[in-house]
């Protein structure tokens, strides 16, 4: 085979797991580089132009709801504890894993979260569903490990304009702080999962050195975490701005060990994913009914929601175990109470008009 330089950045990395997944076609004609090691077939280096998702045995991707947290932190209307328990236990019925439950900042700064030990406490826990919490602090730490967590969130920013209106100081001390946090929680025996938020913009300080990202992100795995979360705290980013950011990540760790968080300001949400799986992303966050913003982040909207998450990815043939008319029934249950519709387009498209999951799985990826 003829090898010749490739014409566009990136180059995306496939391994040879998802080769054989069948996740991953390239189209011939296409081609600028490809290098596959012949021995193990474990790596080949494609222009993300040339990749294309076919998705037929794809992977299960994973599912970090984050409404009840980033969605609901950002509502005016305080929501009860027991509003926000059902929702919960509405997301598991719905099938969804990872349901990030509660925060345990100040309730000076944000006065919606602060029952957080209530939440918790009461919350009725389905087997295998994870229940993370997100943690600002040594004392955030401390209330939350006496409701019996399992895995807690820290969230340093990407840029020093936002950590300054989010948690009163530098990166560099928020790092530091977050640093106790992580190092108790590992511990304890307790899952840390790391945040970096304002990844590719910030309100503040306007565009960030996909550098500056990569750095705090190494940082992160250095701490313990498990994973770490690129949050587009603003949700500025573009397909574009997403894969240049990739391309500085997965410099510095495995595209497995990453999450995408959308916020869905400009609506590029759904195109910022397709970008991202092309590096091979595992894990995504949404929210339900696409709630969500932060208090202290000028312009922020609400996630990418899960019910188009959860279309989209049916589309594309992914199963994601989740139950989409159940998802819809959550969506609308929250919805309602806020008294907004919701800011899904599919959960508004779907209406009443499916009582069947699997009708709903045929016609996302037009199966006939
Ligand atoms: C970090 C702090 C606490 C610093 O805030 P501070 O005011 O600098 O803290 P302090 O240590 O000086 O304490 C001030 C008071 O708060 C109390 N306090 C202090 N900590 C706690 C605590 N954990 N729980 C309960 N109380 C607490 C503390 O005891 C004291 O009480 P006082 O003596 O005045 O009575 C504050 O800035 C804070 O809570 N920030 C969090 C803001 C927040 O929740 N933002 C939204 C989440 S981030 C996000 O949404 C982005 C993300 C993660 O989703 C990713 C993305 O979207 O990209």
């Amino acid at each position: 085979m003829n090898i010749t330089e490739p014409k566009y950045p990136p180059k995306i990395i496939v391994t040879g797991d998802l080769i054989k997944s069948g996740l991953y076609i390239c189209i011939p004609e296409n081609i600028n580089k490809v290098k596959i090691d012949d021995k193990t077939k474990d790596v080949a280096l494609f222009t993300a132009e040339n990749v294309y998702n076919t998705s037929s045995a794809v992977p299960e991707l994973r599912i970090y709801e984050v409404g009840a947290r980033d969605g609901l932190q950002n509502e005016s209307k305080f929501v009860p504890t027991d509003i926000k328990i059902e929702l919960i236990h509405k997301l598991a019925a719905a099938g969804i894993k990872n349901i990030e439950s509660a925060s345990f900042v100040s309730p000076k700064w944000v006065e919606q979260m602060s029952d957080g030990t209530e939440v918790m406490k009461n919350l009725k826990r389905t087997s295998g569903v994870n229940y993370p919490v997100l943690i600002p602090n040594l004392k955030g730490y401390e209330t939350a490990k006496k409701c019996n967590i399992e895995e807690i969130a820290i969230f340093p920013a990407g840029s020093e304009g936002f950590s300054q209106k989010n948690l009163n100081c530098s990166v560099e001390e928020g790092l530091k702080r977050f640093k106790l946090v992580a190092d108790q929680a590992v511990k304890d025996g307790i899952r840390v999962r790391g945040y970096v938020s304002c990844v590719l913009g910030c309100p503040y300080d306007g565009p960030i050195s996909p550098k500056t990202i990569a750095r705090i992100t190494e940082e992160l795995f250095s701490m313990g975490c498990y994973e770490v979360s690129l949050g587009d705290t603003i949700g500025v980013g573009t397909a574009g701005s997403v894969r240049k950011l990739m391309k500085e990540i997965v410099a510095v760790t495995t595209p497995d060990k990453l999450a995408l968080h959308f916020h869905d300001t400009y609506g590029q949400g759904l195109s910022n994913l397709l970008a991202g799986l092309e590096f091979g992303i595992k894990t995504v966050d949404s929210s339900i009914s696409g709630l969500g913003g932060c208090p202290f982040a000028r312009g922020a909207s609400g996630n990418l929601a899960t019910e188009d998450l959860v279309y989209f990815l049916y589309g594309l043939g992914v199963n994601t175990n989740v139950d989409l008319v159940k998802l819809v029934e959550a969506g609308r249950y929250i919805s309602n109470f806020l008294a907004k519709p919701p800011a899904s387009k599919v959960n508004l498209a779907l209406g009443d008009r499916f009582k069947n999951h699997e009708d709903i799985i045929k016609m996302a990826a037009c199966t006939v």
